[in-house]
């Protein structure tokens, strides 16, 4: 059995850090495993244009435990008044990494997101010029559309009319959560990527329900039937270069889960590294670990590959029940629970 495993540092390339003295609380458990982490722009308000990300960013590095390296990428929430030119200011900042397409109204904080894609064609444009990547919410906002159903639907009615209408533009297709969104970026252009979440490996729907409602549980994209989580693993482990590690790491305050209307989001910067070898263990791909979350991703965004090492050791460590988030708490993704792996830290 294999009780070490050594492997490049990881990237994250799907992470909420969200702001303030909540950010700062949380911000260390990512520096810790990460040397980069695209930031999600989905704060209340969102970061829409090029000074708003800075501002950000600045926040961010001024929130990092001492003597951390860990490098925020920043990304720009698009909505329908987004102007081409932002997309030009964002590139020149270089501290801009991507953008993000929230549907309006599809997850947490997207209300002032994209109403129609036809919209924001003259941004994709000045995108595709500027070689900034799409980073998409892949699931439809129809109410009479199914939940379990909504990803599918938005491969079908938006992603693949917009893969044909921007050929060249690069798209990551963020928490893919299905056997479909998989097919499509196995035989789709080599311009289409895919992060996968440590939760949506390791939980079928069943934890939402499975002796009561577990409201830990409840993300969106909502948690899948058995077939798709395990064609999840099936992409993950096989060494395909276009799926990489993206945590969607999206901490509530405990309140704000345990409510009558609870908010979707799962944590999982606590342990990122440990759950994903978990479930590479499980899947006897432990030597596949580091293609997923070490070099897929920075080769997909044009990035340098990371010269530093992490290990990884077999050894069992009891999650806390909760950690500090700003006025409240935050209950992370196996609280109370034993993770068999480990990441060392120097
Ligand atoms: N994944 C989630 O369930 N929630 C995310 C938003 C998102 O990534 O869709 C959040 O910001 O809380
Ligand atoms: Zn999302
Ligand atoms: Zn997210």
């Amino acid at each position: 059995m294999t009780e070490t495993i050594e492997i490049t540092r990881p990237d994250d390339w799907h992470l909420h850090l969200r702001d303030g003295a909540a950010m700062a609380d949380v911000v260390g458990h990512s520096a810790r495993q990460f040397a980069r982490a695209i930031i999600m722009p989905n704060l209340k308000p969102p970061v829409t244009d090029t000074a708003l990300a800075l501002a950000y960013r600045e926040r961010i590095l001024a929130a990092l435990p001492e003597g951390s390296g860990f490098e925020p990428l920043m990304t720009l929430y698009l909505t329908d008044l987004t102007r081409p030119e932002e997309i030009d200011r964002a590139r020149a900042s270089g501290a801009v990494a991507a953008c993000k397409l929230y549907p309006a109204g599809a997850t947490t904080n997207s209300d002032s997101g994209v109403t129609d894609i036809a919209r924001i064609a003259p941004v994709l444009e000045a995108m595709q010029r500027n070689a900034m990547p799409l980073l998409v919410h892949c699931e439809v906002t129809d109410p009479e559309v199914d939940i379990f159903e909504r990803e599918q639907r938005f491969i079908d009615d938006k992603l693949v009319p917009l893969l044909r209408d921007f050929p060249e533009l690069k798209v990551v297709f963020e928490h893919v959560t299905t056997a479909d969104g998989v097919a499509l970026v196995r035989e789709g252009p080599e311009t289409l990527g895919a992060t996968i979440t440590p939760h949506h490996l390791r939980y079928n729907r069943n934890a939402l329900l499975a002796g009561g409602i577990r409201p830990h549980f409840y993300c969106l994209p909502v948690l899948k039937h058995e077939r798709h989580r395990e064609a999840l693993v099936e992409a993950a482990t096989s060494g395909h270069p276009r799926f990489f590690l993206g945590t969607d790491s999206a901490p509530h305050p405990r309140t704000a889960k345990l409510s009558d209307c609870g908010c979707a989001g799962a944590y999982s910067a606590h342990a990122a590294l440990e759950l994903y070898a978990e479930v590479f263990d499980e899947a006897g791909a432990l030597d596949r670990l580091e293609g997923f979350a070490s070099h897929h991703g920075a080769d997909f965004y044009g990035l340098p590959r990371n010269q530093e090492r992490v290990r990884l050791t077999r050894t069992p460590w009891q999650v806390p029940a909760h950690y500090p988030f700003g006025e409240d708490c935050v209950v992370p993704l196996r609280a109370g629970e034993t993770l068999s792996w480990r990441l060392e830290t120097a």
